[in-house]
């Protein structure tokens, strides 16, 4: 025990060292049974991270490690070391990609009520601010979410469909007008196409060209989506105070500047044409638009519900631009190396609408091939190979492996849809595989490029109708030529996020 003497001012040192001992003894127990207590309890010291490359420990992997290219193919390659699950962290954040589709339905269909998160850190909130989470895709699982999800439901939900058909009839319609004219600028005319179907159906907009400012916006909006859902990209957001780092401070501050720009850009691609909307409502008695119905039935004070009406719009335009345009090109791209195809839709048409009638929706049903061949486009390069990423807001065990909460999750849909073990010759574009005895299709859910669980694409349905139509009708009207190279699909498709094709040389001549 320890003892002072007033009078003699001396310590006793066999109290003191014994107390010393005491007190290291009581802090090992309490460390050791903290440990035994989250061991019993944590989930953490139970169960391994699934496999996955290592990097170093708090810095995590590399980013020379870090596949920033046509990446679901290297998640492909790690998987024949890894397995189904491969895991990584960077900066203390986890990451999971998925390669199979069990996993995937197990994980982020099975167990939605816990990965259906998006990643946020704190340098989103201070720099995107308010504006980019409020866009659907964006915000956080939870009721503000269930809130615009289900206005999103409302409008683009199945049923509702039948309100965007004239106008997809008419766009698609002069979009294959164009075509022959469109020689050396195919992908533009592409992009105006998937731009315009969405700026009238939503606000009544006719704009002539996707370069015009407001669809200009709009793609510069998704092209800095394109970078941040690269698997690990976004791992340095999670280094702390990092959002404190000045805008002239290297790597970092121009980082930080380039959020800073997507918040503006962000703000200005959902307010322009809103606003003009507005214009359009007061100035012409006669303006009918989705936005300006939307706007008639909500009570004018209602400014939480006005604002996201304002960002429904904005986030619809938005998802459908890039991802639209996308799988359209990628449609020339497969018609130009498959001629048999192509033949094959043709006869189709001709056989059951008469050679020179342009195909309806109606005219759905009895187009067996042409449906295959939409489902192929799907299948073959999904417009977003690996998805959107969810993150999961609670500790999940799969398969003996321990996924911590808020790990970024990627479904490698490229890998499901080119498992050789369900697709035979997964590389190559073969409608006739969607083609069964009894004539009937999967429902049109098991297509697995919109995504899992309860953030699947919200879009879907319009996108389905507008995809299929411009093929039946493209192939009603023209000749899609060889691509002049021939060669490797692979060669024609960009390295970002999404799956687009860079050029797309072919020759296009009317159907005599
Ligand atoms: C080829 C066409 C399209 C493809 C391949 C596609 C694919 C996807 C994918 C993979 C996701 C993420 C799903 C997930 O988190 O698991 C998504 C989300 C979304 N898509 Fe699409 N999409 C397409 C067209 C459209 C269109 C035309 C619209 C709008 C009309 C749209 C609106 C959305 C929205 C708002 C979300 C976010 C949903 C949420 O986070 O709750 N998409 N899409």
């Amino acid at each position: 025990m320890l003892s002072f003497s007033k009078t003699n001012a001396r310590f006793s040192f066999d109290g003191l060292s014994q107390t010393i001992s005491n007190s290291v003894l009581l802090l090992a127990g309490l460390v050791l049974s903290s440990i035994l207590i989250r061991f019993l309890r944590g989930t953490r010291y139970r169960y391994p991270y699934p496999p996955g490359p290592k990097g170093f420990w708090y810095l995590g992997l590399p980013n020379s490690k870090v596949p920033m290219k046509k990446f679901w193919l290297t998640y492909i390659e790690w998987g024949k070391k890894y397995g189904d699950l491969i895991h990584f962290s960077r900066f203390g954040k986890h990451y999971l990609v998925i390669n199979s589709l069990q996993a995937a339905r197990d994980i982020l269909d099975k167990q939605a009520r816990v990965t259906s998160d998006r990643a946020h850190t704190r340098i989103d909130e201070m720099v995107l601010g308010d504006n980019m989470l409020k866009t659907l895709g964006s915000v956080s699982y939870g009721d503000k979410w269930r809130k615009v999800r289900k206005l999103f439901h409302q409008n683009l939900r199945a049923e509702s469909m039948t309100q965007f058909r004239p106008i997809q009839t008419q766009q698609v319609q002069s979009f294959v007008g164009g075509l022959v004219l469109s020689q050396g600028t195919l992908k533009d005319h592409i992009a105006t196409l998937s731009q315009k179907v969405m700026f009238l159906s939503l606000y009544g907009l006719d704009i002539s060209s996707n370069k015009e400012e407001m669809p200009a916006r709009n793609r510069e909006f998704v092209e800095f989506f394109d970078n941040g859902i690269i698997p690990g990209w976004d791992g340095w957001k999670s280094i702390p105070f990092i959002h404190l780092l000045p805008s002239w401070f290297p790597w970092g501050g121009r980082l930080i500047a380039a959020l800073h720009a997507q918040g503006e850009i962000t703000g200005e691609g959902a307010s322009k044409p809103w606003d003009a909307v507005q214009e359009k409502i007061k100035s012409d008695g006669n303006h009918t638009s989705l936005i300006a119905k939307l706007l008639s039935e909500t009570d004018p004070d209602n400014d939480e519900e006005i604002d996201r009406i304002k960002w429904f719009g904005f986030q619809s335009i938005a998802a459908a631009a890039d991802t639209t345009l996308s799988a359209i090109s990628t449609f020339f791209v497969a018609m130009s190396l498959y001629p048999d195809v192509q033949s094959k839709g043709q006869e189709e048409l001709d056989t059951v609408l008469g050679k020179g009638r342009m195909p309806t929706f109606d005219d759905r049903p009895s187009l067996p091939y042409i449906e295959a061949i939409f489902r192929e486009l799907m299948r073959w390069h999904p417009a977003l190979p690996m998805g959107v990423p969810h993150d999961c807001i609670e500790d999940i065990v799969y398969d003996g492996c321990y996924i911590p909460k808020g790990t970024t999750i990627y479904a490698n849909i490229w890998a499901m849809t080119h498992d050789p073990s369900v697709h035979k010759d997964p590389d190559c574009f073969i409608p006739e595989r969607h083609l069964r005895e009894d004539g009937h299709f999967e429902n049109i859910n098991s297509i697995l490029a919109y995504g899992f669980g309860r953030r699947v694409c919200v879009g879907r349905y319009m996108a389905n109708d507008t995809m299929w139509l411009t093929i039946a009708s493209t192939l009603a009207a023209v000749n899609i030529s060889p691509l002049p190279n021939g060669g490797n699909a692979e060669d024609y498709f960009s390295e970002g996020a999404f799956c687009s094709p860079h050029t797309l040389d072919c020759t296009i001549s009317p159907r005599v």
